[in-house]
């Protein structure tokens, strides 16, 4: 059939079409934002990483390093007369590059064997610290007969004693740490800093001296047990001396060392092997003494500190009722938000999230959009707000996008306010009812917010009302509210999902007798645990899910996470709890017909996870498909753009079966 017109709605095929801007980072003087701009690209299918400047006076853009390869990481020198970056540009491996901004001539800095990270200028401009992986030996164990000579033999076996042998995105690890170096900002040789079978840890922070780097990381015998455990370190630059500057129990990481070097702040938190503990903003005297909590009266997480240019106070990000916002906390311990409406890069579902940087004046920096496009560059002098960039206006200004609405129910567990946000249809008129589709977050301590997502859009556009709620355990509400979830996950966050279903119901936005399930990951544990308890949905779609508590424990990247903070005990101390909490142990009630979907490379919630339950189903004769996305790891299942449209179509067509399906069918 011709199309008669153009496509208004948003469709698969403009998922290549999207942008998003992240990590900017604005220059000392405040004249100008360097971000990262990732763009859809047909021809690859995938998202591509550029990066361009943006003038905060004319909003005028430039390219800085936007040709073959990828570009990331754009960190200015302390006098701004310089941009250091990390680029694949010349193919291989990615190196360091720095661009002077006067003459616009960049150069590559280095010439490394292996992706350079958390890249630091020293506070003179005259060096940059990098962290590198330095691969070791692997654990060897007998041998192979000697090959005669142009033999072609299979790869030697791979012999492991580690705990983290693999991890979601890289599979199974080549063994090695985690090092510091250091290289002259102006070319040279690059130097180690650090040494020893330990992963010594990005963020790195110089005192302003340029004697040392502060960097986190568990230089213990036993930091592969413990995977929430570090410190933070001083690491003496001419002599590689390490000092330990804190030592509780709990996690001390991205440490900040203040303009004037007076102080230090970092984040971290007392650990009490709960499920959830707020990231907590500390700061030190430069010694690591006087340690003392500036947010703890918050009773949010922090996720990034940034000192301002006076060492006066610390810029924060936390979230709020599934928003991100900004703030500025004193030394006294005062918070003032600066900044609300933060939007993350991450595209396909609308967890909140999103970054800044602070000008020496205090201009922020921001990645900030509305619920109906990813985020673009949005600068914050005080109360005046401006939209630098319009990364999707050629695209999304010419569709009709759904409109997403705040909603509020009570629990019927316990009457706790549960928030939620729901995407209408495009061209929704007052009054009508649509089909609904509950799409439940993982984490589970993550959060929803009113956030661009390409799925909802998707589902949307198809006619479909859209329901992101944050139940119980859900974070930006508060330790309590996480922690109703602590050893009891999936459970009552059931109650609070059908509510807001049925909130959705009541405020006559949802056809009762239409109503669908999905959700990765977490989200896919609580979607299987749904159909396991209720008929009241048409059709089902789990994603990555967790199906056996007992061999996500053994088998995925968290082993000792899962076993030490959402358990108490491993699964063969406590079978019972891992068997009851576990979705399989309610299949044989499931009658909802129900899609199996799961990322080939999954390493986080493995693809025998999602095979287990596609068998349990098949065996109890649950309409079931299973759909495996090729070359897929669990964060990165829709970051190829075909493969994320291609999820979405096949769990519209899916729920299509059974919306259009018969009551007496459906019975
Ligand atoms: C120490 S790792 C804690 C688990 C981790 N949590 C988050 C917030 O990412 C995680 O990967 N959980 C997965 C089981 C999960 O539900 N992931 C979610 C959120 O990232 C997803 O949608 O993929």
């Amino acid at each position: 059939i011709q199309a008669t017109g153009p496509e208004r709605h948003f469709t698969g095929a403009d998922l290549f079409s999207l942008e998003v801007a992240a990590d900017p980072q604005i220059s000392p003087d405040g004249s100008q934002v360097a971000y990262v701009r990732r763009s859809g690209d047909i021809m690859t299918d995938q998202f591509r990483s550029t990066i361009w400047l943006v003038d905060t006076r004319s909003s005028e853009q430039t390219p800085i390093a936007a040709g073959p390869g990828g570009h990331f990481s754009p960190r200015w020198s302390p006098d701004g007369s310089r941009l250091a970056y990390i680029s694949s540009a010349e193919g291989g491996t990615t190196q360091i590059f720095v661009r002077w901004m006067e003459s616009g001539e960049a150069v590559r800095l280095t010439n490394l064997p292996y992706a350079p990270g958390s890249i630091a200028w020293s506070p003179d401009g005259t060096r940059i610290a990098y962290s590198m992986l330095i691969p070791g030996e692997s654990a060897g164990l007998g041998s192979a007969p000697d090959a005669p000579e142009g033999a072609e033999w299979a790869d030697p076996l791979d012999v492991t004693t580690a705990v983290g042998y693999r991890a979601d995105g890289q599979g199974y690890l080549r063994p090695g740490f985690n090092q510091i170096f250091v290289v002259p900002a102006d070319g040279g040789t690059a130097r180690q800093l650090s040494f020893g079978d330990y992963h010594h840890g990005g963020p790195l922070s110089w005192t302003p001296d340029g004697r040392a780097i502060l960097f986190s990381g568990d230089l213990t015998p036993d930091w592969e047990m413990d995977p929430v455990e570090g410190e933070i370190y001083s690491l003496d630059v001419t002599t590689s001396a390490i000092t330990p500057l804190t030592d509780r129990n709990g996690p001390d990481v991205n440490p900040v060392v203040s303009p004037d070097g007076r102080h230090i702040a970092w984040l971290g938190f007392d650990d009490q092997r709960r499920g959830y503990e707020n990231v907590l903003l500390h700061v030190s005297d430069s010694d690591g003494s006087n340690q003392r909590v500036l947010t703890g009266a918050l009773d949010r997480s922090i996720n990034t500190a940034i000192w301002s240019a006076n060492s006066r106070a610390v810029y924060v990000s936390y979230d709020d009722h599934g928003q991100t916002k900004v703030a500025r906390v004193s030394l006294s311990g005062s918070i003032t938000t600066v900044a609300e409406g933060l939007n993350g890069a991450s595209l396909d579902r609308p967890y909140s999230g999103g970054s800044f940087s602070v000008a020496r004046d205090g201009t922020l920096a921001i990645t900030s959009g509305p619920a109906t496009s990813p985020a673009d560059i949005v600068l914050v002098r005080g109360s005046n707000r401006r939209q630098l960039t319009h990364l999707n206006d050629d695209l999304l200004g010419h569709k009709v996008m759904g409109e997403v609405r705040r909603m509020e129910t009570a629990s019927t567990f316990d009457g706790r306010p549960i928030e939620s946000w729901l995407t209408l249809p495009p061209g929704h008129v007052e009054g009508q009812r649509h089909p609904l589709i509950l799409e439940i977050h993982g984490g589970p301590f993550a959060a929803y917010g009113p956030h661009f997502s390409t799925d909802n859009q998707l589902y949307a556009a198809a006619g479909y009302a859209v329901l992101s709620v944050n139940p119980r355990g859900s974070t930006s509400y508060g330790t309590e509210f996480a922690n109703l979830i602590h050893h009891a996950y999936p459970g009552n966050d059931y109650h609070d999902l059908m509510s807001a279903v049925d909130g959705v119901i009541a405020a006559g936005f949802a056809d009762p007798d239409q109503l669908f399930v999905t959700g990765g990951s977490g989200g896919g544990v609580l979607t299987s645990w749904i159909v396991g308890n209720t008929n009241r949905f048409r059709a089902a779609a789990t994603q990555k899910p967790v199906i056996n508590w007992t061999t996500q424990a053994l088998i995925s990247d968290i082993p000792v996470f899962v076993a030490n903070y959402w358990f108490g005990a491993l699964p063969w101390e406590d079978q019972q709890s891992y068997w009851s909490r576990s979705p399989l142990s309610l299949v044989g009630n499931v009658e909802t017909p129900t899609l199996v979907l799961v990322g080939g490379e999954d390493e986080r919630t493995p693809v025998s996870e999602a095979e287990q339950y596609y068998m349990a189903l098949r065996m109890e004769g649950v309409p079931t498909t299973l759909i495996r996305v090729p070359g897929a790891s669990h964060g990165g299942l829709a970051a190829r753009p075909s493969q994320s449209a291609a999820k979405a179509s096949a769990i519209l067509a899916w729920f299509d079966r059974y919306r259009n399906a018969p009551n007496d069918i459906m019975e």
